[in-house]
């Protein structure tokens, strides 16, 4: 993948920056955000087009060790609660027009695909491996050959969305488990800063989460480059992130990454491939113990920490608008030239 720092075209893009009518820097992060967009595209005078909201849904086998306070069914459950409108992500899709498709990526439950669905209606396309995947406490949770195809799968769903810019989301009960296992495997950091309450366990239910996740490491010995963790470790929906990742940095797509698993996905995708990280824009810190830890890896500054934990992709919906602030900002905000304002004198 080609690196992007054109040291020259930054430059330009800073120029720009400074010269507008304020203070140098006074636009704070958002002045950072729009030279990573102009980076992105190649532009200083970005749009964001058609943005895409992907949810990838999958449930997991290490969901069976009571790693989550929250019932398996809830991951099939709230697939049609996506469809049907209800859901957090469905409302801030509907809110800022972005277009949501759902993938069951390995749901334990059967839907039908409605890729066909009006445009602008959430969507769901079946792209399912199994029915969730095996428990990680006793050896690998997806095959290696699973887990090229829900990257394959991924990589393939991007190449049929259009528009410039991704926003990642997710849903699967017992996803925080892969998450932490990922990052724990992939940074080499002791599994107690990597695990948090996820849906909500307790101080107890942290604990015993905390000892099924090191059985699920000590099953998996030999899993430490960043494919073969990701296929002893993570999840279906996990994998098919990691496909939509590198397909969308390879495409410069501006890519929204949402909380603690999405991070895990691009965590992993930057482990095979680490230009992905130029590609993508953090929108939130997550509530999620160990998001920040996962975040240091990625030398990650995100825009937002309003203690969500919730995942769906909500935390980067939510971030959209100050994208699409950032992009009007360097379109459209005059230079000091231009406006006849006169230059800082001292
Ligand atoms: C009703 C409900 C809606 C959700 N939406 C996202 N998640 C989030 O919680 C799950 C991860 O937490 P854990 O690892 O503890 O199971 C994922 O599905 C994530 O998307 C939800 C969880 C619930 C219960
Ligand atoms: O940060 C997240 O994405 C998250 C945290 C807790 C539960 N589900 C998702």
């Amino acid at each position: 993948m080609a690196d992007i720092g054109n040291a020259v075209f930054t430059a330009h893009l800073q120029q720009l920056l400074d010269n507008k009518t304020k203070p140098s820097g006074a636009l704070g992060r958002i002045e950072a955000l729009a030279l990573r967009i102009g980076q992105v595209l190649g532009t200083s005078a970005p749009v964001l087009v058609r943005p895409q909201l992907l949810v990838c849904a999958a449930d997991h086998g290490l969901a069976a060790h009571g790693v989550s306070a929250f019932p398996r069914e809830v991951t099939a459950q709230m697939v049609e609660n996506f469809l049907a409108g209800g859901a957090a992500v469905s409302v801030l899709a509907r809110q800022h027009g972005l277009q949501l498709t759902v993938v069951d990526c390995g749901v334990a439950r059967d839907f039908a695909d409605s890729s066909s669905a009006p445009p602008g209606a959430p969507r769901l396309l079946v792209r399912k491996l199994a029915a969730g995947t095996r428990d990680a406490c006793a050896g690998p949770a997806m095959t290696a050959a699973e887990c090229a195809q829900a990257l394959a799968n991924g990589r393939d769903i991007v190449c049929e969305l259009p528009g410039n810019a991704l926003l990642l989301g997710e849903m699967g009960i017992g996803n925080t488990s892969a998450a932490s296992l990922l990052l724990a495997r992939l940074a080499d950091l002791p599994l107690a800063e990597c695990t948090g309450a996820g849906t909500g366990l307790d101080a107890a239910g942290v604990e015993r989460k905390r000892a099924v996740l090191q059985r699920a490491l000590d099953a998996n010995p030999q899993a430490a480059a960043p494919l073969s963790a990701l296929a002893a470790l993570g999840g279906y929906e996990v994998a098919t992130l990691v496909g939509a990742v590198l397909q969308a940095a390879a495409e410069r797509r501006v890519i929204v990454v949402d909380g603690f698993i999405t991070g895990a996905a691009v965590l992993v995708a930057s482990r095979i491939a680490p230009a992905v990280l130029q590609r993508c824009v953090f929108a939130h810190r997550s509530g999620e113990h160990g998001h920040r830890l996962m975040l240091a890896q990625m030398q990650a500054e995100p825009l937002l920490d309003l203690g969500l934990r919730l995942g769906e992709g909500s935390g980067a919906a939510l971030a959209w608008p100050l994208l699409q602030s950032a992009c009007a900002l360097l379109r459209e905000m005059a230079s000091f030239a231009a406006a006849g304002v006169a230059q800082r004198t001292r």
